[in-house]
């Protein structure tokens, strides 16, 4: 199973001060030598966190597994044709919102979602939809051509006792339906070391995107440590 580090929050520690540091391309040789796969990015359309420079200097680390996560829109795709990262996730995006708050409506924007899939696969980058595990989600990610499907998990860390059991049951059956149409499975958000091991006993999900608490930890322990943790609950 992947580890996708996501580094949005050292930019969101930057842009509270508008300094130049703490520089999230620092990061990545850290996360790469504690235990990452690859390195996720969200350039959200106001610029809150991750700049367009940021995206640029990850875009230009040589042998870097970018996952450039972004909103489905006409500046967010042609950045991304640009700059051609090995993976893009698309996410739905409101500029109100702390956090994105669920998945995609790919069923209801059938069509302007596979406008973007097809240019950003010309284009060479593995596409992947920011999905709930919701049955006709997941069939509409794969009729518009997305290799990846990230199912959602913000629901599952968010509730406890039986919503949550009833949640990551439907992660696992959501997993098991896109796997089973020939999709690749992701998952993340709002992912912690607490409740994480139970995404890991999903059999089909390849690659997990952990951000907003490993850089919480980080703080009291260190990235590298941070990662590292990550990377051992999910080996265990
Ligand atoms: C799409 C997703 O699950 C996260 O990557 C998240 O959107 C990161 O960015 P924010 O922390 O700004 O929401
Ligand atoms: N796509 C999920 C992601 O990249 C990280 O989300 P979070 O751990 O910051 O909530």
């Amino acid at each position: 199973m992947h580890l996708g580090v996501n580094i949005d929050h050292i930019a969101t520690i930057r842009q509270a001060r508008g300094t130049a540091y703490p520089d999230p391309l620092a990061a990545v040789s850290i996360c790469l030598a504690a235990g990452a796969n690859s390195i996720t990015a969200h350039l959200r359309e106001d610029r809150r966190h991750i700049q367009d420079r940021d995206i640029e200097g990850l875009a230009a680390i040589d042998g870097l597994h970018l996952n450039m996560e972004m909103g489905v829109t006409d500046e967010m795709v042609a950045i991304c044709e640009r700059l051609k990262p090995k993976a893009c996730c698309l996410v739905p995006e409101k500029r109100e919102e702390l956090t994105t708050e669920g998945g995609l409506d790919v069923v209801g924007q059938h069509s302007r979602m596979a406008a973007a899939v097809e240019r950003l696969s010309a284009a060479g980058v593995r596409v992947s939809m920011f999905i709930d595990p919701v049955a006709e989600q997941i069939r509409a990610s794969r009729e518009i051509g997305a290799a990846v499907v990230e199912l959602h998990t913000g629901h599952y860390a968010n509730y406890q006792g039986a919503a949550q059991v009833r949640e990551l049951a439907a992660l696992a059956d959501g997993a098991k339906l896109a796997a089973d149409l020939g999709l690749l499975v992701h998952a993340g958000h709002g992912l912690t070391l607490e409740n994480t091991p139970a995404i890991c006993a999903l059999p089909e999900v390849e690659e997990l995107n952990i951000g907003h608490a490993i850089i919480a930890d980080a703080i009291f322990k260190g990235l590298h440590q941070a990662v590292a943790d990550f990377r051992a609950v999910m080996i265990r």
